[in-house]
């Protein structure tokens, strides 16, 4: 196909025209990349080479052609070194045609003119082939901003603006233009005055402004927002009275607000005349704005003038409703779990509409970590700390939506690779990001390691976001939760009856993988310990956190970013936090790394040998019970944590021992199985008084956590099943046992409302 490669700027070597791969060939194809760009660094600043553009268009719709087989494809793409977005006004830049490209350069003071001659490839990145005015055409691939409303315009034959072009690999490993910003991209309206006589085509702009008025009408009703706004604002370049200017901009906020762009349609907004034609719709429109912005205050008292002067406006009145709960929530921190719970079930909804509640919490210089979440009061186990509406998102719903496998990844520095999870995510948080530009401050503020951002502004010279991708990417890395879609169900999942005895270890590789994933602002301020204080689970995107244990005021909240799955990996070997840049030195970890790693070895082979045991005598019945070997076995794995302090967590010995309360639960025998249940509490730290653990015990009362352990799921069954047993042997301790196992569904789950009916579907 190829003519004349060395002229052209393409590889002899590379003739698929394939970014794409099947997950098997993953590695040959981080080979194949990085070949190509070992190839072309030595062009680096020389001008590129002219390929045709039937040549470009044929590789493009080759690259293409396997769209039907992509869901079942990783892509791969090139890395750049991390570079700012352009700040410069178009003023202060200068033309540049294809032509004059050169090779791995950013063309600082430059700017390129082009349109699209093919639709938009957006299967991972956005890739597309453009030409200039000379008809030279270029591959351009747009990263980070899949999803980006500005760019909804953009379709075959726009033409766009990009500032300082970085030219550079793309695509299959062809010379093109890649942008990274999305403020570095400027759609070009097909109305503005300067766009090339030959690229106008059809449009008429000498239109009257009842005409653009009427255009925009008709594009907002076929679902062209971009459209329709362009032409409103056309209408508005027109001498208005100030009640048409009003109109106008009303209807422009609603194409505005269906792009997302709610803080633009905020402004157009502002100011309502009551005497305007369609003000209760205006006012409607704007209350409603400023709920979508979760300015549920100022939504209210909007929503309580419209209530006023048009009392039958149903929809006036149930916005109000809605408005004065999240108000509620926002303040005191009563939400409705049920009702959200419920919700998020029926409509399979993961973006919830709730509130943010900050409880009594707040960011202090931390002494280790640099900020840190700190309590203000003192707090009980359970409290509520913090519910939280995530700043971005990305859903399994999402990930199923899209057309690629799970297994996308960018990184073409020859060794790393980053999953689709987080990849998406940052597209999420860029989106959110341009759509509301306020949100800037709080997230300049959050944690980004060494990365230094210089930007003057938050904003463009027209008033967009200004939103550094690479800064985004970085945020995204130290600040980013891995979530359940709904921890109830990963909670039911995990406990449910039938599951095996020991939980199956899933690798970092796949956990990193895998949507849901999102940012949180306020509980990214917590620092990360195995010995936390606190837990978080998740509604769809919305964050709950709570007190594990009583904590006093003035103490720093620490969550787990990731459960410590066993206690025989030292931080060298088990460090899911490396690419954080940090290892957790909490007192279990420091304990496990200062343990002879021929103790370590001990502990794992004892562990795997009794859990063999326990499944082939227990589970398979095909042993005899042996309870002096059982015995032997689990005193040596004991005798591994010798030398550390009891109160740490014992993962190993809890396993073991929660494996046998279940098989003594199961086979009916509740005073055995009541003894292990307080022992698994042991293992993890707590310290219980009043409890009755053996059968002719009589003293017993009050039932009491005297000192607090590391919270686990399976301590909520640890404690009904404490509560089976006192119901028949000792009924004055049952109630204290069932509201413990309530208080730890609650600490796990976020919420205590759907306890009983998660108990009833489990058969708990
Ligand atoms: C989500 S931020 C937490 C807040 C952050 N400390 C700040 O100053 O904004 C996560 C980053 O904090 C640091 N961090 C959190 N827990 C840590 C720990 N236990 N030890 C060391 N660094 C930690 C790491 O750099 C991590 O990437």
């Amino acid at each position: 196909m190829r003519t004349n490669p060395t002229n052209t700027g393409l590889l002899s070597t590379f003739e698929s025209y394939q970014s794409f791969f099947p997950l098997d060939h993953f590695t040959d194809g981080m080979t194949h990349m990085a070949e190509i760009l070992n190839a072309v660094q030595a062009l680096t600043g020389k001008p590129i080479g002219e390929v045709s553009m039937k040549e470009l268009i044929d590789c493009y719709v080759m690259h293409n052609a396997s769209s039907n087989i992509k869901g079942k494809l990783v892509q791969l793409t090139f890395e750049t070194t991390p570079y700012e977005p352009c700040t410069k006004p178009m003023s202060l830049l200068a033309k540049i045609t294809i032509s004059k490209l050169c090779y791995n350069t950013r063309h600082e003071g430059k700017y390129i003119f082009l349109r699209l001659i093919t639709s938009l490839e957006k299967t991972g990145t956005v890739f597309a082939i453009a030409e200039d005015e000379h008809q030279r055409a270029i591959p351009v691939q747009l990263f980070n901003q899949t999803s980006l409303p500005g760019n909804e315009g953009l379709e075959i034959y726009s033409a766009f603006v990009v500032k300082e072009p970085l030219v550079e690999l793309v695509g299959w490993g062809e010379v093109g233009i890649r942008v990274d910003h999305a403020s570095d991209l400027k759609c070009i309206s097909r109305y503005n005055e300067d766009l090339l006589v030959m690229w106008k085509k059809s449009t008429n702009d000498n239109r009257t402004v009842d005409q653009w008025k009427g255009v925009a009408s008709e594009l907002y009703k076929s679902g062209l927002y971009a459209q329709a706004v362009e032409c409103y604002s056309k209408a508005l370049e027109y001498p208005l009275t100030p009640e048409s200017i009003q109109t106008m901009k009303y209807h422009r906020a609603q194409a505005l607000y269906k792009l997302g762009k709610f803080e633009k349609a905020e402004m157009d907004l502002a100011n309502l005349a009551p005497d305007m034609k369609s003000y209760d719709a205006a006012l409607y429109r704007k209350a409603r704005t400023l709920y979508d912005l979760r300015r549920y205050r100022d939504s209210s008292q909007a929503l309580t003038i419209l209530c006023k002067k048009f009392p039958k406006n149903l929809q006036a009145s149930r916005m109000l409703s809605e408005s004065i709960k999240r108000c509620l929530e926002e303040k005191r921190g009563m939400y409705s779990f049920r009702e959200i719970q419920n919700k998020a079930l029926a409509r399979k909804i993961v973006r919830l509409e709730y509130a943010t509640y900050i409880g009594p919490i707040e960011v202090r210089p931390a002494s280790v970590t640099g900020r840190g979440l700190f309590s203000t009061h003192d707090i009980k186990a359970g409290d509520l700390l913090l519910c939280e509406k995530a700043m971005a998102y990305f859903s399994e719903q999402d990930a199923s939506n899209r057309m690629i496998c799970r297994g996308y990844r960018v990184g073409m520095d020859r060794a790393t690779a980053m999953p689709l999870a987080r990849v998406e995510l940052v597209n999420e948080m860029v989106r959110e990001l341009c759509l509301k530009p306020s949100w800037m401050g709080n997230f300049m503020n959050m944690y980004h390691d060494t990365y230094k951002s210089t930007l003057p502004s938050f904003r463009t010279d027209d008033g967009e976001a200004l939103v550094d991708s690479f800064l985004v990417h970085k945020v995204m890395l130290h600040n980013m939760l891995h979530s359940d879609t709904s921890t109830r169900d990963s909670y039911m999942r995990r406990s449910a009856p039938g599951q095996g005895l020991f939980e199956e270890e899933r690798s970092d590789f796949e956990v990193a993988q895998e949507p849901p994933c999102g940012v949180w602002r306020m509980a990214s301020f917590a620092n990360h310990s195995c010995l936390h204080n606190a837990q978080h689970s998740f509604i769809g995107d919305l964050l709950i956190m709570r007190a594990t244990k009583d904590i006093p005021a003035g103490t720093e909240i620490l969550i787990r970013y990731r459960e410590r799955a066993t206690d025989f990996l030292k931080a060298s070997t088990w460090n899911p936090f490396e690419d954080r840049g940090f290892s957790c030195t909490c007192d279990l970890c420091s304990s496990i790394d200062s343990t002879d790693e021929r103790v370590l070895r001990l502990r794992e082979a004892v562990l795997v040998d009794l859990r063999s045991f326990i499944e082939i005598v227990f589970v398979e019945r095909q042993g005899k019970v042996e309870v002096r070997d059982l015995m032997l076995k689990l005193s040596t794995l004991l005798a591994t944590y010798k030398d550390s302090d009891p109160s740490l967590p014992r993962l190993s010995v809890f396993e073991i021992k929660y494996a046998i309360t279940q098989i003594f639960d199961e086979g009916g025998l509740p005073y055995n199985a009541a003894g292990l249940a307080l022992e698994c509490f042991t293992s993890f730290g707590y310290i219980i008084t009043g409890a009755i653990s053996t059968e002719n015990q009589l003293d017993s009362g009050p039932l009491l956590i005297r000192r607090w352990g590391m919270l686990d799921y399976r301590l909520v069954k640890c404690w009904l099943i404490l509560a089976r047993c006192y119901r028949l042997k000792a009924p004055h301790l049952e109630r204290a046992a069932r509201e413990y196992a309530m208080l730890f569904y609650k600490m796990i789950v976020g919420e205590e409302q759907t306890f009983r009916s998660t108990c009833r579907k489990m058969r708990l």
